[in-house]
């Protein structure tokens, strides 16, 4: 029996993307396909690294070539990715994706979840940065345990001096907070702040990068519309706890980013300290300050609810010793984040559907 490499396509053309809503050989996921005789190879080239969806699109693939084409097909298929970027807006250097995450209050864990992030996008193999903006209190220094570091510039061929941000965990970073005594707070004011944080995007040598996470100051101040009139935004996460208060400033908060001037898409809400967990009952979960809070909010606003974080001790002992929980892989809040990342990268890819790919 010959098989053709038109029989192949043709059987893939029924694999559809349950998020972009389009068939893998439409999107151009299909790629470096070679058929002799029963054994096929080729490459899914997938939209983010971090893809959910892994796995179950590889096995659509197999079924559908043993449905369509022959249950006697050796199938070999390799996946790699190839992040998309936003069709509509003009990259910042050589940057795909630039992600806010915000909350309407302060100390809800906004640098937790943008740290725990982006380690977890780079885990999965995305060219990472993080830009901590937090000019009310940078923790990115703490947090990845560079409280005394001091990022060095380098000069291009053309005279400009460009930061060179510094490189952890496999992430580039750069925090207001390297320009700064630890000691001594920075009474900012708001054109100072805001052209030192439009310093950090465009002065500085990111390199390639799938995804810049930038952790944004709590609330809804002159960073926000600084950053979200200045470059383009690929997507805004929103992190709340369970409790009223914080659930009403998170409201205020995700309606700034979809009001007519901004209109930045929200990629969802994730929910921490969502509930705790005693260590010697590890099956039971008290929500503690109130269940289903930040669901109801993503309903309400109809964007996507991204997942619940719980309290840990260890979440704030790995933030406060420079060492984020997801750097972990023991410990299941790994996978959590691992999840949200996905989750979050997944929504990126929806907001880029038709966007070329590269
Ligand atoms: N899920 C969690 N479990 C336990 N501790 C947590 C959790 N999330 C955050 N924390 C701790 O809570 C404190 C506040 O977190 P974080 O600094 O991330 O909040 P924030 O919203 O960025 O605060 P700020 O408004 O100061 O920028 C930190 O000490 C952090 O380690």
């Amino acid at each position: 029996m010959i098989i053709t490499k038109e029989q192949v396509l043709s059987a893939l053309r029924n694999v559809e993307d349950p998020d972009l809503k389009k068939d893998l050989v439409t999107l151009h996921m299909i790629k470096d396909l070679e058929v002799e005789d029963k054994n096929i190879r080729f490459t899914l080239e997938l939209t983010t690294p971090a893809c959910p969806m892994k796995d179950m699109l590889k096995n659509a693939c197999l079924n559908a070539i043993k449905y369509f084409v022959s249950q006697e097909a050796l199938v070999e298929i390799n996946i790699t990715s190839r992040v998309t970027k936003p069709m509509d807006t003009t990259q910042l250097n050589n940057i795909k994706n630039i992600i806010l995450v915000s909350s309407g209050k302060g100390g809800v864990g906004k640098s937790t979840v943008a740290s725990n992030l982006a380690i977890a996008l780079a885990k999965d193999g995305a060219k990472t940065g993080l830009i901590d903006a937090d000019i009310y209190g940078p923790s990115v220094p703490t947090m990845f345990g560079l409280v005394s570091a001091k990022p060095s510039a380098r000069e291009t061929a053309d005279g400009k001096t460009l930061i060179l941000p510094i490189e952890k965990y496999g992430i580039k970073l750069l925090s207001l907070g390297f320009f700064a005594d630890p000691d001594q707070p920075v009474p900012w004011r708001g054109p100072m702040a805001s052209n030192a944080v439009k310093q950090l995007f465009n002065d500085a040598d990111w390199g390639e990068l799938d995804y810049l996470i930038v952790d944004l100051p709590p609330g809804t101040g002159d960073i926000h519309i600084t950053i979200t009139q200045s470059f383009p935004i690929a997507g805004a996460v929103i992190v709340t706890t369970p409790q009223q208060v914080a659930l009403a400033d998170t409201r205020k908060g995700l309606a700034m980013f979809q009001m007519p001037s901004i209109n930045i898409p929200v990629l969802g809400v994730i929910e921490n300290m969502s509930y705790f967990t005693p260590a010697e009952l590890p099956e039971n979960k008290y929500y503690i300050f109130g269940k289903d809070g930040g669901k109801a909010l993503a309903s309400t606003f109809n964007v996507p609810f991204l997942g619940e974080i719980p309290i840990v001790q260890s979440i704030g002992e790995g933030g406060d010793s420079g060492t984020p929980i997801a750097l972990n892989a023991e410990s299941p809040l790994s996978a959590v984040f691992a999840e949200l990342a996905g989750k979050v990268a997944q929504q990126i890819s929806i907001q880029n559907v038709g966007a070329v790919n590269c």
